[in-house]
């Protein structure tokens, strides 16, 4: 497994000053709804559902308007986080076709514009999250978009194709915060959690970047389908697919787990292991003929996988004053 892009793929270079590539150059409005796709809303329901679940099964009962407000400040602080990624990310943004129609890149909000709600909406939602409920969680979510948007977009997205491996840590964290947010701390419970989606993550991205690979290697972003090609991938993706496994079983065998979640995990795990034999045993040729049908089915299956996961988690809880769900 090979480090770093190689000579072939220069990781993309910011060169370009802030004010070059403004909205004011093309002379567009910015609508609201431009501005909310910069907080990426629909990445990101899956994220604050995660933490949403993290805070709802945690044993600590919260009062439910302080859960409510927590819950809108994650998903405020993960939208910043987003933002500050268009912020960064907006000179590959635009050459890359899935992102080329982006706010920043279309040319209707300012670089400076997307810098400057980013760090608003991170400042608020840290420190209204610390009020709300405990100075940890509000840390923890600052440590989050650190991470997503300093770790992952600045400094690991064009240095190396384990880019997403270490960077998705961030989006691992999200339950642990909601964990952290009632209990106003980190448990066995949490840490799993985290684990399951770290270990999600890269077959999450790779199987959307074997039918990307020309966005990648034309903005220079030395994602692993460009740096060591397609059939590495592949096994890659297997690789993490069958890692993940354990630490599902793991959570649903874990105090937050139960039938319910055993069950979802068995079935949820033996699908998406299937679905990852299936791509890695594709020949190239035969994939990009049939349009990648099978590596979007992967991409699409991680999403309801990840979904169906921490609701069953959400089932348990809501089973337990029936006298049913957990162990
Ligand atoms: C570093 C980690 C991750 C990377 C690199 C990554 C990458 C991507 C990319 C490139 C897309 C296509 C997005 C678009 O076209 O707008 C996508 C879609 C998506 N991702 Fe991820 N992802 C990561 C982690 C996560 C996590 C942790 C979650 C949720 C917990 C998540 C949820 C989603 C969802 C829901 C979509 C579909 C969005 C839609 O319907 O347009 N991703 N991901
Ligand atoms: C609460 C909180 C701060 C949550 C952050 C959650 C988080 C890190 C989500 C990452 C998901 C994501 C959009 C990755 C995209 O990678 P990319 O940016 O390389 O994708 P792109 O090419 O679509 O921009």
């Amino acid at each position: 497994m090979g480090w770093g892009a190689p000579a072939a793929c220069a990781p993309s270079q910011r060169g370009r000053a802030m004010s070059d590539i403004s909205a004011i150059d093309h002379g567009q409005e910015a609508s609201f709804g431009d501005y909310v796709q910069l907080l990426k809303p629909r990445v990101m329901s899956l994220v604050v559902f995660t933490a949403m679940v993290g805070l709802i099964v945690a044993p600590v009962a919260v009062h439910p308007f302080v859960a409510f407000t927590a819950i809108l400040f994650i998903a405020l602080g993960g939208g910043a986080s987003g933002a500050l990624n268009m912020w960064y990310d907006a000179d590959i943004d635009r050459v890359m076709r899935r992102t080329q129609g982006r706010p920043i890149p279309a040319g209707r909000v300012s670089e400076g514009e997307a810098l400057g709600l980013g760090l608003a909406l991170s400042g608020l939602s840290c420190l209204m999250l610390g009020l709300a409920t405990n100075w940890f969680a509000g840390a923890f979510l600052a440590f989050t978009i650190f991470f997503y948007v300093v770790v992952y977009t600045i400094w690991l997205k064009r240095l190396t194709p384990q880019n997403i491996v270490i960077g998705g840590a961030a989006g691992a964290f999200p339950p642990m915060i909601g964990w952290a947010a009632a209990t106003g701390g980190v448990s066995v419970e949490s840490l799993l959690m985290f684990a399951l989606i770290f270990t999600w993550t890269p077959p999450h991205f790779w199987a959307l970047a074997l039918f990307m690979k020309d966005d990648y290697s034309k903005a220079g972003v030395p994602m692993l389908t460009v740096t060591h090609g397609r059939a590495v991938t592949r096994r890659h993706i297997l690789v993490y697919t069958v890692l993940l496994a354990p630490f599902a079983i793991a959570l649903s065998l874990s105090s937050i787990g139960g039938p319910v979640t055993l069950a979802a995990a068995l079935v949820l795990n033996a699908l998406f292991i299937r679905g990852a034999i299936r791509v890695a045993r594709r020949d190239e040729a035969v994939a990009e003929a049939d349009g990648y049908k099978a590596e979007k089915a992967l991409f699409r299956f991680s999403l309801g996988y990840l979904f169906l996961h921490f609701g069953a988690l959400l089932v348990e809880t809501s089973l337990a004053p029936l006298g049913l769900g957990g162990w």
